[in-house]
Parts: structure tokens; C-alpha cells; sequence
């Protein structure tokens, strides 16, 4: 069977647009804007997220929109907000710099553990909702908040693995799972990756999609590290639509015994 053909009839559905792929990807914090155009290209990735706060402050953000705008589907974000006000704000200034509706919203509650504000992103994303924003919140692993954030409209959502930047891969795979097996709306895991396997093992526990940024752009070859991560996605998704063999706690002989000395 041809993988590639298979994975074009698994397209990945997002507020009513269809993507082929289910890595989603960071501009920042890489060596220079090079290495990052070269690490998205190569890691086939379609929607890839831009601080609006940022933006202004890395040392290629020049032209860094109208550098995009024609690779891919460009998602501002509004890292770097801490309260309700600040987020919307933030987000109706992306829309008006981007031309787009959609925002992935983030609204930090602590500055040390970069951990979300959850009753704030409700609330910041309910407003943004009723603004018309395509709303994508960054949020903690809990089936509660998620649930809420979808009740209020937004298109998916988007709880971390770990800390963001931490790269120590999925801490809570079972909230994740519970997430993803309760979610009336995708379910994209953003924050913590820090290697391929994680990825992959994301997407085997029923994530729809991934998004990361620090694993790839500080990853000693970043450009090698998207490679990586655009197979370990498709792995794991191909792995979760086959149909993993249940744990055991026994031995189960994989040959056939029939006709084995003694039996
Ligand atoms: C770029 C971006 O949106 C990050 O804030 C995101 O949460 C990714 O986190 P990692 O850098 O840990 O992958």
C-alpha cells in the first residue's frame, strides 16, 4: 500500500478547512531565518503560528508575515498576554496585520511555569468567539476547561503536553487521552515536544494534530529535527487509524504452536 496515498485520504479538518498535514509549527528562537524557512519546507507543515507581540522584536521579523503569507496558512498568536483585554486586543491587532480571522489564543497565568489562565482564556475566548475569530486556545490537560472552551465556540483546543519550551514530551498521557477521547472538537497538542516520539505518541493516544516550536528551532540540526517530526506525526496518526494490539500482562506466543514437540 502507498503511505503517502493513504495519508491524502486522511486530511486533517479544522474550522472547515482541510490540511495534509498534522504538524503545526513556531517561528521563533531559531538561528537564523534561513534555518527556519528551510525547517518549515521540510517539515511539510501548513499552518504555522506567529506572536503578534513578537513579532516586532526578533531579529528577522521583518517582512516575517508577507515572508509567510504565501507558504502557508498563517495563525498569529498572542503570546505574551496575561490578561482578558490584553489577549483580545492582541488578537483584533493580528487580524488587522494578517487579514485573518484566526487566532490561537494564549493567555498566561504565571510567568514561571508559562501555565495558561484558564478562567481568563473562557472568558477571552468567548469574547473573541462573538467577535468572529476562528479561536484556537492554548490550555492546560483538564477535560473540564476543554469542555467549556468548546461549549463557547471555539474550533478546537489545544492542551500542552508540558511546560512550554520544556521539551519534557507528554507528562499526563491519560489526561491527554481522556481529552482527546471527550473532545466534540479537535484536539491539537501544543507545548513540552521534545523529540519525534513525542509526536508520534501524541497522535497515537487520538490527538488530531501537533504544535511545537522550541523542539525543532533549538534542536542541534533544526532543519533535520522538522524531518523528523513530519514522519513521527504521520507515524503516529497511521499507527492510531490501524489499531494498536491491547497491552497484555502475559506472554502470547506471536508463531503458531501446532506441532511443537510436547504439544
Ligand atoms: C510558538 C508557540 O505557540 C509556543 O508558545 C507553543 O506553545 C509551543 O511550545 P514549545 O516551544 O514547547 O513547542
Amino acid at each position: 500500500m502507498n503511505a503517502m496515498n493513504d495519508t491524502a485520504k486522511d486530511p486533517f479538518t479544522l474550522a472547515g478547512k482541510s490540511f495534509g498535514s498534522r504538524l503545526l509549527i513556531g517561528t521563533a528562537g531559531y538561528p537564523n531565518r534561513q534555518v527556519m524557512l528551510d525547517a518549515l519546507e521540510v517539515s511539510g507543515a501548513e499552518i504555522v503560528t506567529v506572536s503578534i507581540r513578537r513579532v516586532s522584536t526578533e531579529s528577522y521579523a521583518e517582512n516575517l508575515w508577507d515572508l509567510l503569507k504565501d507558504r502557508c496558512h498563517l495563525l498569529p498568536n498572542t503570546a505574551g498576554c496575561g490578561t482578558v483585554r490584553d489577549a483580545v486586543l492582541t488578537a483584533q491587532l493580528g487580524r488587522e496585520a494578517v487579514g485573518t480571522d484566526w487566532v490561537k489564543l494564549e493567555l498566561i497565568g504565571d510567568r514561571e511555569t508559562l501555565y495558561p489562565d484558564v478562567a481568563q482564556l473562557v472568558e477571552a475566548a468567548e469574547e473573541l468567539v462573538k467577535d468572529g475569530f476562528i479561536v484556537l486556545p492554548y490550555c492546560t490537560d483538564d477535560p473540564v476547561v476543554c469542555q467549556k472552551l468548546a461549549d463557547v465556540g471555539c474550533a478546537a483546543v489545544m492542551p500542552l503536553a508540558s511546560p512550554i519550551g520544556s521539551g519534557m514530551g507528554l507528562v499526563n498521557p491519560y489526561n491527554l487521552e481522556m481529552v482527546c477521547n471527550r473532545s466534540t472538537v479537535p484536539v491539537i497538542v501544543d507545548a513540552g515536544i521534545g523529540t519525534a516520539s513525542d509526536a508520534a505518541r501524541a497522535l497515537e493516544i487520538g490527538a488530531d494534530a501537533v504544535l511545537l516550536n522550541t523542539a525543532i528551532s533549538k534542536a542541534r540540526n533544526p532543519v533535520l529535527m522538522a524531518a523528523a517530526m513530519r514522519d513521527a506525526v504521520a507515524a503516529g496518526r497511521a499507527a492510531r487509524r490501524a489499531g494498536r494490539i491491547p497491552r497484555k500482562g502475559y506472554a502470547e506466543a506471536s508463531s503458531p504452536q501446532l506441532g511443537m514437540i510436547g504439544s
